[in-house]
């Protein structure tokens, strides 16, 4: 099974479309960048597997369960971080992710040792008592993903979650997904940086709305570099 489908799926906006007939599987355990330029698809994607937007086109599963059919069994298993953040600033680390586990059915010494958990992974567990006001943008970044991890989700979707991040964060985030992979979950990497991918990573190239290509990095780079086949493929730029 996929962890991730995504079969001929099209959207569009009045008269303007914003995906055309996108399909792609992701494995389980993969690390996938969907990397397009401005106004490729990319959130659209996203709205469409967060059912912000419901498909009219096409068909999403998670797991196996379709988004449309299926979509409170699909959405349990999936974790995200919105472009924009979400997070209360004036509470605490600790009482944003018990705020988002009581929304999650989760409670009490359950609850207590999932928050514990995401946040050992996030390296962010002693920060836990600090309000998020006090936390620099790297450190609010981990805790949002800490929390998209607390109801254990098997697939992680990030929309562009190190934009307005100086090098340094974007390096530590850009790890730490990464390491998320290796131990088995699924993540699905949105970006228009190549910067942040690696050449085992599967990338999911999308222009204006199509799939141009899904192999891993290596491949799409062709023993070159991969910002230059994207500009190649897409004519625009993947650099910060
Ligand atoms: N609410 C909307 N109404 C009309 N057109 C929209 C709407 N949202 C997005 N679009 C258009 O759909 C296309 C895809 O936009 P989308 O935001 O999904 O791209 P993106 O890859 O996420 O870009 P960015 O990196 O700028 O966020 C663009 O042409 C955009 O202008």
């Amino acid at each position: 099974m996929k962890a991730l489908s995504v079969r001929n799926v099209s959207y569009r906006f009045g008269a303007k479309v914003a995906l055309d007939d996108v399909s792609f599987d992701l494995e389980v355990g993969r690390f996938a960048a969907l990397l397009g330029p401005n106004g490729a698809g990319k959130s659209t994607l996203f709205a469409l597997l967060t059912r912000l937007l419901v498909t009219r086109q096409g068909q999403i599963f998670v797991a196996g369960f379709d988004v449309r059919a299926a979509p409170r069994a699909a959405l349990a298993r999936i974790g995200v971080v919105f472009q924009q953040s979400t997070l209360d600033l004036d509470m605490t680390v600790a009482r944003n992710l018990s705020y988002f586990a009581a929304l999650q059915g989760l409670s009490g010494a359950a609850a207590q040792a999932s928050i514990d958990a995401a946040l050992d992974r996030l390296d962010m567990r002693e920060r836990a008592g600090e309000t998020v006001r006090a936390l620099n943008g790297g450190h609010r970044r981990r805790m949002e993903i800490a929390r998209a991890l607390v109801h254990g989700p098997e697939v992680l979707l990030l929309d562009e979650p190190t934009v307005g991040l100086d090098t340094a964060s974007r390096r530590a985030i850009t790890a730490h997904v990464h390491d998320l992979a290796e131990d088995g979950l699924t993540v699905l990497w949105a970006t228009h940086l190549v910067d942040e991918i690696r050449p085992t990573d599967d990338v999911v190239v999308l222009h204006k709305g199509r799939v141009l290509t899904h192999q891993p990095a290596a491949e799409i780079a062709c023993s070159g570099d991969l910002g230059d086949a994207f500009i190649a493929m897409t004519g625009e730029g993947g650099r910060q």
